[in-house]
């Protein structure tokens, strides 16, 4: 289901300050659909405001931080969405000489899970629009907003005009260019800093093949997020569900504006791609290299993510991050969980109606501040997370540092720390205040592990950990090294006095 048909579910305007209190949500994209959900549940009335039509089809990887989030707030959803996603058990890199190596993710055999992104933002959207609760407007898009008369003014498509809409609450998940961002600092004095790094991407499709009895199959293993690191740039390729792979390079804008014929393209993916060069055909690979839109890869720091008891942003408008931890989702949907346990713990999660002449819901308020605080070394630590993974996969994988590092990580993980199951995370995790920590970080663990796999473990916990665990491997290395150092002058110093003897 795409965004279509009429402008709204019900075909009815909202009006706000009812008994029950509502809560516009700006921004239908898959944080949006879950936070409008999550109120809902809560006994808000809500209105979900969508710009577009459509949203756009690629693949995107989902863990345990984005499925325990919507766990949190309805399971079966979340197992409808673990059966129609593929599990990614490691990356399988792809050297130039077309030889592979598989690297699990992690130890007790964890995955990731590729999704279609319409597909997990349909069914999102779908329980949102059969929420009873919930009234869903399509074809609007936020113009303006004044918070201090808790209005909000969205374009409508259909009736070509502006229309006013008062709130008692508004969560803005609009997306990396969120207006409601833009809204807030009008009234508040947030810090915003946004980063475009000098990198680009754009998609590529491997194609599915035929197997012996002619049904599609998969050219290349689909449990494998396939990578090809070449060190200042990389393709990599996550599975479909149809059978095919969607493939996207990442690479720096001087390495690709050079790129400017055909004949020149051929010849450096032949080069560099030469097994996935084969894969896709190279009339197809040259034919969307050359016309698939080049899309830019932007960084957001924002603080605080608030404005008073009345609007908060969440998801892609409060921290974008570049996409190489496949986190982006992860997080924005864990802000949603984080959020709501917090607006439960302070007593801010039933909408009331406020008396007369009260402007502000306190508790609200005070669970709104809570969440800007805590949650803002997370969002930081994740952002810098997901800029290191970027020289991780398109590099590091490669040396033997690396390899020495994971081998390391994985012995002391064996011998110090618990295996925690998702199964065993996600419904305490639906109950928790705040979100972190329920088991502490115990023992050894592998940052890839953290953050992947352990929503218990907030990613700035996640962080310093490995953090001391580094410091912890350099001091063993200098210990080593000196042990070694004075064995050979030991030895050195007997031989000589066995010489002069
Ligand atoms: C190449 C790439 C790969 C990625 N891979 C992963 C991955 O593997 N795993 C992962 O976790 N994340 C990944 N991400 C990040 C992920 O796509 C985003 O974090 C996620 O889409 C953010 O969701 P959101 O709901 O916050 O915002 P969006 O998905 O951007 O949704 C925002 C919605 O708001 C609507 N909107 C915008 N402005 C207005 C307005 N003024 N009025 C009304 N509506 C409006 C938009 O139309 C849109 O529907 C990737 C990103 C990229 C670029
Ligand atoms: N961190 C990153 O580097 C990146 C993150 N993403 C995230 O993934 C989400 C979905 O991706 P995708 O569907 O490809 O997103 P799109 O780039 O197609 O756009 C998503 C939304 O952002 C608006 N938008 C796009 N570019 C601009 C701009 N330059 N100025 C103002 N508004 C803009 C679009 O408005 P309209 O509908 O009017 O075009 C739309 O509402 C994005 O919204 C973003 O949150 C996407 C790309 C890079
Ligand atoms: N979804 C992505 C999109 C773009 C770049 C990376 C990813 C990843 O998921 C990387 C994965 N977490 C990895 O570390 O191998």
């Amino acid at each position: 289901m795409a965004f279509t048909g009429s402008d709204s579910k019900s075909g009815k305007m909202s009006v706000g300050n009812s008994e029950t209190g509502l809560a516009v949500v700006v921004g239908a994209g898959p944080v949006g659909c879950l936070a409008a959900l999550a109120l809902a549940k809560e006994g808000w009335k809500v209105a979900l405001y969508e710009g577009r039509s459509a949203q756009r089809s690629v693949n995107l990887a989902i863990s345990s931080r984005g499925l325990a989030a919507i766990y949190a707030v309805d399971p079966p959803l979340m197992e409808r969405i673990i059966h129609d996603a593929i599990p990614m058990k490691g990356r399988m890199l792809h050297t130039t000489d077309g030889k592979t190596e598989s690297q699990l993710y992690d130890r007790n055999g964890q995955c990731i899970n590729s999704i279609d992104r319409g597909l997990l933002n349909e069914f999102l959207l779908q329980e949102a629009v059969d929420f009873p609760t919930i009234d869903v407007y399509f074809r609007h898009k936020l113009v303006t907003a004044n918070f201090d008369a808790r209005t909000l003014t969205f374009f409508s498509e259909e009736k070509n005009q502006n229309v006013d809409i008062c709130f008692d609450l508004c969560m803005g998940t609009d997306g990396s260019y969120s207006n409601v961002r833009r809204q807030m600092m009008r009234v508040t004095r947030m810090d915003y800093q946004q980063e475009y790094i000098p990198h680009e991407y754009v998609e590529l499709k491997i194609p599915a093949g035929t197997d012996e009895t002619g049904q599609p199959s998969f050219l290349l293993d689909p449990n494998h997020l396939h990578i090809w690191p070449r060190h200042s740039f990389m393709l990599i390729a996550l599975p479909n569900k149809d059978k095919t792979f969607t493939a996207t390079l990442f690479a720096p804008t001087c390495v690709l504006e050079p790129i400017d014929t055909t004949d020149k393209a051929a010849a450096w993916f032949s080069e560099y791609f030469p097994d996935a060069l084969r894969l896709i055909g190279e009339k197809k690979l040259l034919n969307d290299f050359e016309k698939n839109p080049r899309g830019s890869l932007i960084s957001i720091k924002a603080m605080p993510y608030h404005y008073k008891d009345r609007c908060i942003i969440l998801g892609d408008a409060a921290h974008s991050m570049v996409p190489f931890y496949g986190q982006g989702l992860n997080c924005g949907l864990e802000d949603v969980r984080v959020l709501i346990n917090i607006m439960r713990s302070e007593g801010a999660i039933h909408p009331r109606k406020r008396a007369t002449g009260e402007d502000v819901d306190e508790p609200l308020e005070r669970a709104f501040k809570r969440y800007s605080e805590t949650r803002h070394e997370d969002l930081v630590a994740i952002r810098d997370l997901a800029m290191n993974n970027y020289v991780e996969m398109r590099h590091s994988v490669t040396t033997p540092s690396y390899i020495f590092r994971k081998t390391v990580d994985n012995l002391f993980a064996a011998l110090t720390a618990p295996y925690v199951p998702f199964s065993s995370l996600a419904p305490r995790l639906a109950r928790e205040d705040g979100g972190f920590p329920i088991y502490a970080a115990k023992g050894w663990l592998a940052l890839y592990t953290m953050v992947t796999f352990r929503p218990d473990i907030s990613y700035a916990t996640a962080k310093k950990k490995v953090e001391r665990q580094s410091t912890i491997i350099t001091g063993l290395g200098f210990v080593s090294a000196g042990v070694v150092g004075i064995t050979v002058c030991l030895a050195g110093v007997r031989m000589i006095l066995g010489l002069r003897k």
